[in-house]
């Protein structure tokens, strides 16, 4: 008796797992190639867990602009051109605009309202809309005169260390987020302890998102252990509260005399709808989502420059003729320097920070179809944005994509002027950015405006200032960096680190900066 209970209770399991295996099969074939499987885990074990994006493009050889994969029994499909991301997540945004199921660092550790991970429901909607207003092209122009005076100052700090570059501008984003988001002065040392407070909890949610960090992502029912038996659950949802105090407290502490994004927050909080823990979470990502970002794609911008001297020279060239060397540049110079817009666009497009952007999940509500191919409800959806490291007969990754950026190795900005050099020129489908390392659709990063004007006016400041060059060793030969090491930190991927020399072009560059920034009241 005991024998023939065991033998059902293993046929059902061994008919439950055929079924699975039958199903995702016939299912797979109606999806968009891609490379064959094993039953059950399909391609996951030859994912790798360091750096996957390599392997995506390496497969986008085969498989072209769109293929799929099953990652053990989760239906995902890879995006590799500007053209398939945007038919599907602009054009089909009500389709592709949620996430995927992230249990512990979502749901538990930021209690459903860390907004980059949010479901597509009401309460993204709220976020969205609040933060849109404050970061729109029109809301983001309040933060240009706090912008300019950051990037002076930053300047400055080089010029005094200029070993120490890295720090500096790490200071200077920052202080840019931070200023901007809760009106704060500029961060000094006393600060430390807050931003590596910040550090840390970026840190922590960014480990739970690693493949394999929680079990409870692989079995969603352990999510309702009780914490004590849980003690993974029980730690995750004290962090929630322990953070949700500090982001509330930065709330709450805000100067009501200056302008900022919290600010604007407590002034429109009927309209927008928005909870305390909401409004203070919605504040309190900003950080984690626009610092590291920013300052990766500095450090790109400060490779290439290192690399290519003749673009650093017409760049140079560009502001000496607008701004002159009597005073620093400013927003009000952006409509008559192309070049440097244009060096914005390529340093986000040679080397972008986030290789696979945020992926998405299609809505649970339908299947959908893309040439034919089917797309199944709860997909998950990513776009590849990276580069491909070495000439392929067909690579495909979109800011590497050769029919639109033949030599897509080099840095060269002016692949983004017509042909007078001055008007911009960019490829269709990447919101006129040239690039998609912002993303697309309605989820596209809400900070991008912001992220441009620091990044335009951060690189014309350094143009105006400082010479970059491969320092020499002791022989006398140029230590050039090497252009295609790269470290994954978790949030961004960065350049491996590397030696600039950094010497101010003329003897009267620490005076002009001083002298703007006495007259700016900020010295
Ligand atoms: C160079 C700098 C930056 C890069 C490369 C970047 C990149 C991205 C990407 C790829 C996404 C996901 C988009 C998608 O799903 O299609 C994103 C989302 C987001 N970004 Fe950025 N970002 C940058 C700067 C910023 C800044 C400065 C802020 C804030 C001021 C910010 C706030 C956000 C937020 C809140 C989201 C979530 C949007 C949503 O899910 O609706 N980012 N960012």
């Amino acid at each position: 008796m005991a024998l023939s209970i065991y033998s059902v209770v293993f046929a059902a399991c061994v008919v439950f797992v055929l079924n699975v295996v039958i199903k995702t099969q016939l299912q797979r074939r109606k999806m968009p190639p891609g490379p064959p499987g094993i039953p059950l885990l399909g391609n996951a074990l030859q994912l790798p867990s360091a750096f996957p994006w390599l392997k995506f493009t390496e497969w986008s050889k085969q498989y072209g602009p769109i293929y799929s994969l099953n990652l053990a029994g989760t239906p995902v499909v890879i995006l590799n051109t500007f053209k398939t991301a945007a038919d599907l997540m602009d054009r089909r945004s009500n389709i592709y605009s949620d996430r995927p199921r992230l249990i512990m660092a979502s749901e538990i550790l930021t209690g459903g309202i860390f907004m980059i991970f949010t479901k597509y429901g009401d309460v993204w909607r709220k976020m969205r809309r609040a933060s849109h207003e404050e970061f729109s092209i029109r809301g983001c122009e309040k933060f240009q005169g706090q912008q300019h005076e950051e990037a002076a100052l930053s300047v400055l700090d080089i010029l005094e260390t200029p070993d120490e570059w890295q720090d500096c501008l790490k200071r200077s984003t920052a202080s840019n987020i931070l200023t901007a988001v809760y009106g704060r002065e500029r961060l000094t040392p006393k600060d430390k302890p807050l931003i590596t407070r910040i550090h840390a909890h970026t840190a922590r949610i960014a480990g739970a998102v690693v493949p394999g960090a929680y079990l409870v992502e692989i079995f969603p029912f352990m999510k309702h252990f009780p914490t004590w038996m849980a003690k993974w659950k029980k730690d995750g949802l004290d962090w929630y509260k322990r953070e949700t105090d500090m982001f509330e407290k930065l709330c709450d502490d805000i100067d009501t005399q200056k302008h900022s994004f919290v600010r604007g927050l407590k002034e429109n909080q009927a309209r927008h709808g928005l909870t305390k823990p909401e409004a203070a979470w919605l504040a309190g990502i900003m950080f984690s989502a626009g610092a590291e970002t920013t300052l990766g794609t500095l450090f790109n911008f400060v490779l290439a420059m290192t690399l290519y001297p003749n673009v650093m020279k017409r760049a140079q060239a560009e502001i000496d003729s607008v701004v002159g060397r009597d005073r620093l540049p400013n927003f009000d110079d952006k409509p008559r320097l192309p070049y440097i817009r244009a060096m914005v666009k390529e340093s986000l497009r040679w080397r972008p920070v986030g290789p696979v952007a945020v992926p998405r999940r299609t809505t649970e509500a339908r299947d959908d179809y893309y040439n034919g191919y089917l797309i199944p409800k709860g997909t998950t959806v990513i776009p590849n944005i990276w580069r491909v490291f070495f000439p392929m007969s067909a690579p495909w990754a979109m800011n590497h994509d050769p029919e639109l950026y033949p030599d897509f190795e080099e840095f060269r900005p002016d692949r983004f002027l017509d042909e007078s050099g001055q008007k911009d020129n960019v490829p269709p489908d990447t919101h006129e950015m040239g690039h998609g390392t912002f993303g697309f659709g309605r989820r596209i990063c809400v900070g991008y405006n912001f992220a441009n004007q620091v990044l335009f006016i951060q690189m014309a400041m350094m143009l105006w200032a400082f010479n970059f060059e491969a320092p020499l060793d002791d022989s006398g030969q140029p230590i050039v960096p090497d252009r295609s090491a790269t470290i994954d930190a978790g949030v961004v991927v960065l350049p491996a680190p590397f030696k600039t020399k950094i010497t101010p072009r003329s003897p009267d560059v620490p005076s002009t900066i001083r002298q703007e920034l006495e007259h700016l009241g900020a010295l």
